[in-house]
């Protein structure tokens, strides 16, 4: 198991949770505060071409602050790696959590796509387009709320949302229409499909269009006919129609979905997109940083709003989070050299 000098003393890594590519995720302990991190190790060599989609994926997730995105807490670059050190999510893909349950009962699947709609809704606001959403880009927290991951393909349109976009990529079933016909397209409608695969894969278990030859299943997408099994709902099968349609121009936008019927069913209050966490810094954790790095509590400040992604971003953030969960705002104080003193015998 390699060392990684550069997470040495900082980070304490633990069991691979993750591999595909030429990236793996390893879950780790920030040292200063003992939270669990996950820890995403890509090879530079190895990713060849695909490197600026880390680039892209770094620039997109240092913007995007919101409680149902992944967070981002800090970033190494080394000569021939990156780590990116992300939020932990301990209970895993929302894919494995529908293949467990066969499928989900419409009001659970209801508020699972209430958070996605958020986060949507969110990064649209911020100018990107995720297009790669479906379930597998989906992790479950510890309260079972959903967060989104993955930015490497994004998009963020040079002159904004309106422009379109060219380069065909994402995974075929979630893919739009428009996307595979490879004409010019919208990233925000293209997402607005994907979340029309999505929602049909939580109330189904399964896939719309599915089919093992691409060509084959790219026809299926472009004729836009699927099957509505029995147990869907009068107003979950409007959604989903309201979502796959294949001229994305007659397709629901975000704004529509924001407080659309279905998703105010039984809870009245339109999806909220705006992100929770507030701008300014917090006292508590200055203070408790301060203290810890022997700085005045302004130079610790001036520091941490610098947000440079290095190990204070990561440790405020963390200590933050720690707060949020009604844990104590403590750091975990360097242990001087000293070993254990026995007593004498
Ligand atoms: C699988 N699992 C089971 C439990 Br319990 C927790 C997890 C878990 O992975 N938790 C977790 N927390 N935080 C993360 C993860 C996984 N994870 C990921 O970023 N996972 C993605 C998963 N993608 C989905 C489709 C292609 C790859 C990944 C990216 C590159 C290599 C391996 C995995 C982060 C870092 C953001």
């Amino acid at each position: 198991m390699s060392s990684y000098a550069e997470l040495k003393g900082y980070y304490h890594l633990r069991e691979t949770i993750g591999s595909g590519g030429f990236a793996k995720v390893k879950l780790a302990y920030h040292a200063l505060t003992a939270e669990k991190v996950a820890i995403k190790i890509m090879d530079k060599k190895g990713l060849g071409e695909d490197l600026p989609r880390v680039y892209t994926e770094i620039a997109a997730m240092k913007e995007l602050c919101h409680q149902h995105i992944c967070k981002l807490y800090q970033v190494i670059e080394t000569e021939d790696r990156f780590f990116m050190i992300l939020e932990y999510c301990p209970e895993g893909e929302l894919f494995d959590y529908i293949v467990a349950k066969d499928r989900l009962a419409e009001d659970e699947a209801r508020l699972f796509f209430r958070q996605i709609v958020s986060a949507v809704g969110y990064i649209h606001n911020m100018g990107y387009a995720h297009r790669d959403l479906k379930p597998e880009n989906l992790l479950l927290d510890e309260e079972q709320n959903l967060r989104l991951i993955d930015f490497g393909l994004c998009a963020k349109p040079r002159g904004g949302m309106e422009n379109h976009l060219l380069t065909c990529c994402g995974s075929p079933a979630y893919a739009a229409p428009e996307l595979i016909s490879g004409k010019e397209y919208l990233g925000a409608e293209a997402d607005l499909w994907s979340m029309g695969i999505l929602l049909y894969a939580l109330l189904c278990g399964y896939l719309p269009f599915d089919d093992e030859k691409i060509p084959q299943l790219y026809k299926k997408i472009q004729t836009g006919k699927y099957e509505t099994p029995a147990w869907l709902s009068e107003g979950s099968k409007q959604l989903i129609g309201q979502l796959l349609q294949v001229d994305a121009k007659r397709r629901i936008t975000i704004n529509e979905l924001l407080n659309h019927p279905w998703l105010m069913k039984d809870l009245n209050v339109p999806v909220e997109w705006h992100s929770k966490y507030k701008r300014q810094l917090d006292e508590d954790c200055i203070t408790e940083m301060a203290v810890h790095y022997g700085k005045t509590k302004q130079e610790m400040e001036t520091l941490i709003s610098e947000r440079k992604f290095d190990y204070l971003t990561a440790t405020y953030s963390l200590l933050l989070e720690k707060k949020i969960k009604g844990r104590p705002v403590r750091l975990l104080h360097k242990q001087n050299g000293s070993s254990v003193v026995r007593p004498r015998s």
